[in-house]
């Protein structure tokens, strides 16, 4: 028997919780092989639901599941935690501005991040899922001077993975089928989802779906605007497939995956025009425990304006709260 890895989760009282810590304690994130001790971190209100939650995972008898702390401080919640997943933010309410949210999610991540910094693991892979997800993001690792900056994340694969199912069900092909797909930029409507270079049995997509204004008027507003359209219909955010998204990226950062690309919100290393430092969505391979960026792929003038857009809302909503960091 493995001994058990530590797992951070915080909003554990929440929706995208409810959906995914039976999950990681049933052995799809880390393997069926691997118990976890999941520490849930949640406000001093959420304490009671989060209690709730735990005789839930109880009477689950998950033969993985080796403990659980529950805690509304964040050092003690990443205490020695292997691996991070930051679902809990400042939803935006009613009459809040963009500007407000942002500010409010300034205070939790920068708490947050210097907690890890102090506490964590070192090697510690942390998940930032809480919007605005790249900006939380590149906060908790600013935050975080004593930890390996490429150990901070944002979620981008929930766009990826609602990209693979319309273009699967654009082809008619089944979604196991796609390689080498790319989500390019920030976790909202601007992402960039581009499957030039995606194949299906060695043939490309694009010449599949030959299609360049279903690309740009259905494709990629259809992706963008994903997460409106489930709380338009369901009253709701997306839950279930965040958790399911959160699950995937970690399971393969830790696993690999296996050759495919996946996508992954990274700092830049300066590639692709993007500036050093920014959070922001890239194909990447993991191997080893380590994501590798797919390199030297061709930007064309639409793709070009494309991920130069999604890079100007990173760079508005970082130069929102630069001021956090002197
Ligand atoms: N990156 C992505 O692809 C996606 C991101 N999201 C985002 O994930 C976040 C969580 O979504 P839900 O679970 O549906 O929300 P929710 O409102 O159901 O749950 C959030 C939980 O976080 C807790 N929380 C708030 N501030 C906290 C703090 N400082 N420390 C610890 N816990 C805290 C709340 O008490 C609550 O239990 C939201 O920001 C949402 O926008 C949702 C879907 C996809
Ligand atoms: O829009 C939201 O709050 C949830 C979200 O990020 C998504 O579904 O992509």
């Amino acid at each position: 028997m493995k001994a058990p890895v530590r797992v951070a989760v915080t909003g554990a009282a929440g929706q995208i919780g409810y959906s995914l810590l039976f999950r990681i304690a049933s052995g799809e994130m880390l393997g069926k092989d691997q118990p976890v001790i999941l520490h849930l971190l949640d406000l001093p209100q959420a304490q009671t639901a989060l209690k709730g939650v735990m005789m839930e995972l109880e009477d689950c008898a998950f033969p993985l599941l080796a403990g659980m702390v529950a805690t509304d401080d964040p050092n003690v919640a990443f205490k020695d935690v292997k691996v991070a997943l930051l679902v809990g933010a400042r939803p935006r309410s009613k009459g809040m501005e963009r500007k407000d949210l942002l500010e409010a999610n300034g205070a939790i991540f920068t708490v947050q991040g210097k907690a890890l910094n102090d506490h964590a693991a070192r090697d510690v892979k942390v998940l930032v899922v809480g919007n605005p997800a790249n900006t939380n993001a590149w906060i908790a690792m600013k935050s975080a001077p004593d930890l390996d900056p490429k150990n901070f994340t944002a979620m981008l694969r929930l766009d990826h993975n609602r990209a693979l199912s319309q273009i699967a069900a654009k082809t008619g092909k089944p979604v196991a089928s796609i390689e080498k797909l790319a989500v390019w930029g920030n976790h909202s409507p601007t992402m960039y989802a581009d499957y030039r270079f995606a194949t299906i049995d060695g043939q490309s997509v694009k010449t599949l779906i030959n299609d360049d204004v279903w690309n740009r008027d259905v494709f990629l507003p259809t992706v963008g605007k994903r997460g409106a359209a489930i709380i338009e219909a369901r009253g709701l955010s997306s839950a279930a497939s965040a958790a399911n998204a959160a699950i995937d990226h970690i399971h393969d950062w830790v696993l690999g995956s296996n050759g495919k690309w996946v996508t992954m919100g990274i700092p830049s290393d300066g590639s692709y025009g993007i500036p050093e430092g920014v959070m922001y969505g890239v194909p990447v391979v993991c191997e080893n425990g380590e994501y590798k960026r797919v390199e030297g792929l061709e930007i064309d003038a639409f793709s070009r304006e494309r991920m130069d857009l999604t890079l100007a809302e990173l760079e508005e909503e970082r130069a929102a709260i630069a001021h956090l960091f002197g």
